[in-house]
């Protein structure tokens, strides 16, 4: 369906719709195709896809189902292996110099900050906010203020990058070099042709922060987002596009793993960032040849310091960073190491509490989504684990082999629901490990295995063991987010000293999570890591440094052929 029918569409409905339908209606923005409140399994909803400056369907829908009662309410026009070449060609139209760049079509960086503050304006409206919000809870449920939250970052990130601003970020210097007419100028320069894959855990954040960097810094991006959420960044193209994002600037696909792995080999984007597992990150990283930027797993690790305070802030701090969002957070509290003085605060009685006011009706517990990939998806190697209910109890079981292992709390799936159940629908859960069996060889895979939901591990540590406490953490692969509670300051220094999370909070109200765009927000202690949310992220993302050495004379009078050297 064409934009213009889809418009037409939307207004025939509106016109038929009965009075509660048209006030809904009434509150959704100019630019949208759907209303949150109305996708259902009777009038489900579509998802197209933006290719060579038009939207555009494909021979194959595939249905989403929805996440909390299981009916197909969202179909994706998912490109097949035989649709890609449109994809193809429109990135090959874009050369290695990119759409601008600080030697060409500068008005082009100008253009882009009154883009965003556009963007800004529109995105920070009540009933746009709102929209978003409530879109992002259809396809990945979370609770309002938790969606609501992606929506404020997204919006606060493009009254960032208003005005000057985009062209603040290719900001370049000049070295004097060593005779008259010579000097040296970096430069921060567009790969050109680009792609990005993102997840489905922030359906918004994640791809609109990504895809507005590239294209602040002079590339032209394809952008695949995970079917089950593409609903949501669809949507902000048309804000995009209403805001005076050319059409041709960026493409936007929907399809499933393998076809976007072929797309990727056939159109050779010259960079590529990764945003998922580990397992996708590791093959695409192999098949482009590094021409990667990464964000992959996450085994985020909380330690509690020697000195014990604030315990009820504490408690409430594990609990959002491990069960907001259900533990699909990236950053989510994976590991929480306790010093012993924190075992007679009554800490983990309170983040018991506080994990059993959670409840399916707001969402502040739901379904954990991430599944085994779709029909054609081929098996790439390595562990693929969809975090069933059922997975993740085998997992939890296999913990409590581990000797002096217990469950803490939760530990059960969720009751009266109607999740399907390819999804996952699980407790709060704690199961606390002792340290010394943590280290153990067999065992330290299986305790730091990344469960994408509402799951961790607590430990406890005594103070002739924090030795044990940063070996483990030395010992894990993914260096995602890290926090070290306490106010002890040479507590906080040898800890910090002694690791690597590229996003790390210090300090007795440290977390895990929350991530806004005035951080910058990746992992650490892998060349091919990326960043997201600030303009250092940007720029090393969407960028590569070049040098042009000026040399234009004038040659001295006195010059004279030297002798061959
Ligand atoms: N580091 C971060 O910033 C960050 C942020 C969010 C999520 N994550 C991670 O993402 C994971 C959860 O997400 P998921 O299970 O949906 O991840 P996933 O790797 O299965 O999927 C991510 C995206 O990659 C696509 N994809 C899958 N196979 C592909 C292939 N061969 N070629 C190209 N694209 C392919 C998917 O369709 C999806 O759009 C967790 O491990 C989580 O820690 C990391």
């Amino acid at each position: 369906m064409s934009r213009l029918l889809s418009r037409q569409h939307l207004a025939a409905v509106r016109r038929s719709a009965p009075f509660a339908c048209v006030s809904r209606w009434l509150h959704t923005p100019s630019f949208a195709t759907v209303s949150p409140q109305e996708v259902s399994g009777s009038s489900p909803a579509e998802v197209q896809n933006f290719v060579q400056g038009s939207w555009t369907a494909s021979a194959n829908w595939n249905w989403i189902v929805d996440p909390l009662n299981g009916d197909k309410f969202i179909k994706v026009a998912e490109v097949q292996g035989t649709e890609i070449k449109p994809f193809v060609e429109s990135l090959s139209k874009c050369p290695k110099h990119g759409l601008h760049n600080p030697l060409k079509a500068p008005e082009r960086y100008l253009m882009y900050g009154d883009i965003s503050a556009k963007a800004a304006h529109m995105l920070g409206q009540p009933a746009v906010l709102d929209f978003f919000a409530k879109l992002i809870q259809r396809v990945s449920p979370k609770s309002y203020q938790q969606a609501l939250a992606e929506v404020q970052v997204s919006q606060k990130f493009l009254e960032n990058f208003c005005g000057d601003q985009v062209r603040f970020l290719a900001r370049s210097f000049a070295v004097p070099g060593n005779h008259l007419g010579q000097r040296s100028n970096g430069y921060r320069w567009p790969y050109g042709p680009v792609a990005i894959i993102t997840p489905f855990n922030f359906p918004l954040e994640i791809p609109l922060l990504q895809l507005m960097g590239a294209l602040y810094m002079g590339n032209k991006p394809v952008l695949k987002v995970d079917s089950k959420v593409s609903i949501v960044m669809e949507q902000m193209i048309r804000l995009l596009h209403d805001c005076g994002l050319p059409a041709e600037d960026m493409d936007f696909i929907n399809s499933d793993g393998a076809v976007m792995n072929k797309l990727l080999l056939e159109a050779n984007p010259k960079m590529t960032l990764f945003t998922g597992s580990s397992r996708v990150a590791e093959k695409l990283a192999a098949d482009l040849k590094g021409r990667v930027k990464l964000e992959d797993a996450g085994f985020d690790w909380k330690i509690l310091g020697p000195d014990v305070q604030e315990v009820d802030y504490v408690a409430w701090v594990c609990d959002q960073d491990a069960y907001a969002c259900s533990g699909q957070k990236c950053s989510a509290q994976s590991v929480l190491f306790m010093h012993k003085n924190w075992s007679s605060s009554g800490l983990l009685e309170k983040m018991k509490k506080l994990s059993e006011r959670r409840k399916l009706e707001d969402l502040t517990i739901g379904p954990v989504l991430t599944v085994s990939q779709g029909r054609s998806q081929p098996f790439f190697g390595g562990q693929l684990t969809p975090v069933t209910t059922e997975a993740m109890i085998e997992h939890m079981n296999n913990l409590l082999k581990i000797r002096g292992s217990k469950v803490l709390f939760g530990g059960e799936p969720l009751a009266n629901h109607s999740i399907p159940k390819i999804y996952g629908a699980m407790k709060p859960t704690a199961v606390f490990v002792p340290l010394e069996e943590i280290l153990k060889s067999g065992n330290f895979e299986l305790v730091t295995k990344e469960i994408f939901g509402p799951f961790q591990v607590v430990t406890e540590y005594s103070e002739d063991q924090l030795e044990l406490v940063l070996e483990a953490c030395e010992r894990m692969n993914a260096h995602l987010t890290a926090a070290v509670v306490s106010n002890d300051p040479l507590f906080l220094q040898d800890v910090l000293g002694r690791s690597v999370n590229g996003t790390t909070y210090a300090g007795i109200r440290a977390r895990t999570t929350g991530a806004p765009q005035n951080h910058w927000f990746g992992p650490a202690g892998d060349p091919r890591g990326a960043g997201i949310g600030t303009p250092e992220a940007i720029k090393l993302v969407w960028s590569c440094h070049r040098e042009v050495i000026y040399d234009v004379g004038p040659v001295p009078e006195s010059w004279a052929l030297p002798s061959a050297t």
